[in-house]
This record gives structure tokens, sequence and C-alpha cells, in this order.
């Protein structure tokens, strides 16, 4: 990589120079303006069931020329070359980030510092396939001999994220051996979510899949215990519950085995696999459960053929290394913050979350790889909701608020193939859902400078659609892979790492540290008085304000 700081590089002065030109310009300007008419065709890129269309953003040609020339600069071949080998492209943790090799084919070889990594990787997909097949032929059994009707799976975010958004999105691919299995999710400390759960369900016909990483998530292991606690309320011996009713996913198999679970009930992966990305690992075991080995392998090779497309087609084609290059130019140059993530199927629901995640916790980052400062915007906001119900929500600061916003639009362009009376009927929802969606896109980006007061609509915010003909497992895991390879070029090119999350790391430590307060195994003398204060109320039980800072409770507390 070059040793230049990113700002001083020539090609990044050129885009730079670019920038106050497309702040100032009106997209409704540009389509007027002569050349409009090759717009689409230089702005718009297909490939293998994908169209890109990104001839709403606030750029042209030229600029896009640019970006490319940068991105040349800041040696992104050699970086996609470095991340797909296996090189330790996540520094600051000294290792490979290598969730490409979870989609590779078992005919393949990828060596990793002198060994082959895809027969593990198999070996791994074959214990999963074991485990999904015996649940689903009702072959594994509970404590009492009963089958399982009712998959928990507990983890927080990677570990929960991915395989949350898999199962919701394609829950109708479900193969009829799956049908009668219920899976559900269970991320939150407070316990919330499995409370309301647990009161559905029955020990003797659960089983619970803890997943994590490092199998040391205080989130993760509260629940495990509570679930534990709640089996123990029908059968007392923990060995027999952690037997029968545990499977456990992470890459510290010794953890597992130390709090109990069996190495029958283990599924391992990698150090070299990163949270976010861990979805095709392991992790996956609720996706194969709903959809089934050959549902949870369509979704691997989707991933697959957008990481060969990824490695092989020319960068000016290349759909991760454009969506990059865009998220770049809107941040960093034209000092767009905001990004919203709006798919029109709402069985994607839970895309744009998986996304604030995947994006945030990469490229929410202020120092370069080395650790020195960095001068300018990197990662932007990002949230987002099925468009159509976020028309009737958040869409209004699009329209008429004061900040710049660049939307992301997804849609599939076919759906409904049943064809009775209720078929036809959705296919015109479907079609309504579409109808909004380039509506949408279309008023943002042009506003209405016609109207005028509280009629004003000030337009100029840019976007992308990204069509496809239908969801299905391949397609989602294209998307989802797409998505990732977008961090990773952002993250080239602003020369950051996107594999760490330090920040992250700290929340928890202090999170301990607090606990440890809380017990009374630690004193909170050294705090901010704010926190002491909270603390205080807490410690007494009710938000009264005269009670929290009474001197007696400062006492109690110290
Ligand atoms: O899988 P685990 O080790 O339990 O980690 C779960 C999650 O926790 C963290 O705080 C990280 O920020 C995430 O990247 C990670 O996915």
């Amino acid at each position: 990589m070059s040793s230049k700081a990113r700002s001083q590089l020539s090609e990044w002065q050129a885009v730079a120079a670019q920038a106050p030109i497309w702040q100032q310009r009106h997209l409704r300007d540009v389509w007027g303006t002569k050349g409009a008419s090759t717009r689409t065709a230089e702005l718009t890129r297909t490939h293998d069931g994908l169209l890109f269309d990104f001839s709403k953003q606030r750029l042209d040609a030229s600029v896009l020329n640019d970006l490319l020339a940068l991105a040349e600069a800041c040696e992104l071949p050699r970086a996609i070359e470095r991340l797909l080998s296996g090189d330790r492209v996540n520094q600051s943790e000294d290792r490979a980030a290598l969730h490409t090799a979870l989609r590779l084919p078992a005919t393949s070889q990828l060596v990793v510092e002198g060994e082959d990594v895809v027969p593990a990787i198999h070996a791994s997909l074959s214990r999963m396939s074991d485990i999904v097949s015996r649940i689903h032929a009702q072959q594994w059994r509970g404590v009492t001999g009963e089958a399982i009707s009712d998959v928990v799976s507990i983890g927080v975010g990677g570990s929960d994220l991915g395989p949350y958004l898999a199962t919701q999105s394609l829950a109708e691919f479900a193969p009829p051996e799956a049908r009668g299995l219920h899976v559900h999710f269970v991320s939150s400390i407070d316990g919330t979510q499995l409370a309301d759960l647990l009161d559905h369900l029955r020990p003797e016909t659960t089983l619970f899949v803890v997943a994590s990483k490092s199998f040391s998530t205080i989130d993760t292991l509260s629940n495990a215990e509570t679930a534990i606690a709640w089996m123990r309320t029908r059968i007392s011996d923990r060995a027999r519950i952690l037997r029968h009713h545990f499977i456990g996913v992470s890459a510290k198999p010794e953890k597992m085995t130390a709090y109990g679970i069996p190495q029958s009930n283990q599924i391992r992966f990698w150090d070299w696999v990163g949270g976010r990305f861990s979805l095709w690992s392991g992790i996956g075991l609720p996706i194969a459960l709903k959809l089934g080995m050959a549902g949870f392998k369509q979704l691997l090779a989707g991933a697959h053929a957008m990481d060969t497309h990824f490695a092989q087609a020319p960068l000016a084609d290349n759909l991760p290394v454009l969506m990059g290059l865009l998220q770049v130019w809107n941040s960093t140059f034209l000092g767009i913050n905001g990004q919203a993530i709006l798919p029109y199927d709402a069985r994607l629901k839970l895309f744009p979350s998986y996304l604030t995640q995947l994006e945030m916790e990469s490229n929410g980052k202020s120092v370069d790889r080395l650790g020195k400062p960095i001068d300018y915007a990197t990662c932007p906001i990002l949230w987002g909701e099925v468009g159509s119900n976020a028309q009737h929500a958040f869409y209004q600061l699009l329209h008429q608020g004061t900040q710049p916003v660049a939307c992301d639009f997804i849609a599939p362009i076919r759906r409904y193939s049943r064809d009775d009376d209720t078929g036809s009927s959705l296919q015109h929802q479907q079609q309504l859902a579409l109808a909004n969606c380039l509506a949408q896109s279309r008023v943002l980006m042009l506003g209405d400078a016609t109207r005028q007061g509280h009629h004003y609509y000030r337009g100029n915010q840019p976007s992308s659609t990204l069509l496809f003909d239908e969801l299905t497992p391949y397609r989602l895991g294209q998307l989802i892979a797409l998505y990732e390879h977008k961090v990773y070029v952002a993250s080239a090119l602003w020369n950051i790492n996107p594999f760490d999350q330090w920040g992250v790391e700290l929340g928890k430590k202090i999170a301990t540290a607090t606990h440890s307060v809380m017990t009374g195994a630690a004193s909170a003398e050294d705090y901010d008085g704010s926190t002491q204060q909270l603390l205080r109320v807490i410690a007494d039980g009710r938000a009264g304000w005269e009670r929290a800072s009474s001197r007696a409770d400062k006492e109690q507390l110290s």
C-alpha cells in the first residue's frame, strides 16, 4: 500500500476538486443538460441477475473516472487479492479475514500460511449437515425422549443478526422436513425476549443453540444461564440438559467444553472469521435448520459467485467496487453523513439492521491502519426500514429536512406466482410496492421547486437502486456478500482496518466494571457525578430525585 497519507495523493485531490461542483449542482439540472442521454448507460451496471442503477447519485462519468483512478492509487486491486488469499488484512489483531473461504466449493483449494483451509471448512459443513438431518428426522431427542419442536438461537451481534436476517427473509424456502420446526432468536441482555419465549415453550422439546465466537459474551452467557435454569425446573441434572438440549457454536472449543457442552454438540469455527462475517460458518446453523442444508448451500453459492465477481471483474464494472467508491464519494467528499437502506420487500425487514452492524462496526473508525488519526470523514450513519413503511414515517426528513442523505433502494422485480384471486391481488400489491420505490427515488432526486413554503421540496437527495429478479437463498447470499465487499472497498480507500472493533471492546470492559459496583464488589468513587447519581437511583430502586441525591444514599454507595 502507498505510504503517502490518502489526502496527499494527487488522485485524492483530483476527486476533491470535483466535489464543490457537485455540492452546488442540483440533480434536476443534471438531467436537463447535454449528455444526460448517456447518463443512465454510463451509471448503470448489470451482473448475474442484479441491476445497479446509480445514475441518481450526485456524480457523472468524469467523477467516476477520477474515483477509479483513486482506487488504483490506493492499490485496491492488491487489497482485494490480499483479502481473498488469506493475508493478515486485520492488522491490529494480526490475522486474516477469511469469510470468503467459508463459501468456497469443496473442490477448491486455499493454502493459507502453509495449510489448505478448505477441507476443515467442509468437514464443519458435514457436521452441521449431520446435526440438521438428525433434528429434521426427529432423531435428536430431548431428555425425556421427545423430538425437538423448537430451536432457540442465543447469540448477539454477528452471532445473531446474520442467521436472524436469513431465516426471516427466506422462511418460504423451508423444505417440508423443516416446516414443523420453529426457530427463534434471543439476543438482548435484559432477558425480555427469552422470558417472553419461555412462556410458550416446553423444556422437553426445546433445543438451544448457544452461538458465540468468543464464548465469553455476557449477553449470550446470561441468556444461556437463564435457559438452563428454566430447563432445571423440569430436569434437574445440568449435564443431561447440556447433552440433550444444547448445541454450542464457537471459535473457542475449550470454553464450550469448560461450560459443559459435550464435544458431540459443538460446532467450531475459526479465529479468522470476523463475528459480523460469520453467518457463513457454523453460526449459520439456525439458517440450515430453517432452510435445510441445501438452502444454506445456495446462500453460500450466491456469496461465492459475488466473491468471484469481486475478484475478477474490472474495477469499472465491479459492483462492490462501485458501491464502495460511491460511499467514499458521498461521505468523504460531498459530506453526506447519512445513508438510508430501504428494501421494498418486507421479507428484507432485517436487512437494514444487519447492515448497520456490518458497515458501522467495520468502518466506524477515525484512525488509519497504523493507528494515526485521519483527517477525513469515514462511515456515515446508517439506518433503514422497509421502504414503503418508512414512507409513512421518517421519509419526511428525507424530503424536507436539512440533512443530505444518500439512499439505497432495493427491490425484487418478481414475487407471488399463485394464479388464484389472492395471487393476483398480491401481485397487484407487489406492483404498488415497486411503483412507490421508483416514485420515491425520483421525487427525492428532483424535488419540486415550483412549490413554496411548507410545500417546498428541495430534492437533490442522491440514491442508488438495486433491482433483482426474485429473492432466493442464492440472491440473498449475493446481496450480503455485495455489501461485505463494498465495506472492504471503502475501508481500503479510507486506509482503515474494517475488521476490528476496539470501541465495542472498551464498552464491554466498562460494563463489567460497572456491574461490579452494582454488586458491591467495587467502589464508584472515581466515577463522574452523573453515573454515581444513576447508580444511587438504581440501588435505591426508585427514580425519585430527592431520594437519589440525599446524603444517606451517597454514603451507602461509597
Ligand atoms: O460471537 P461473540 O463472541 O459472542 O460476539 C458477539 C458480538 O459481540 C461484540 O461485542 C462484537 O462487537 C460483535 O462483532 C460480535 O459479533
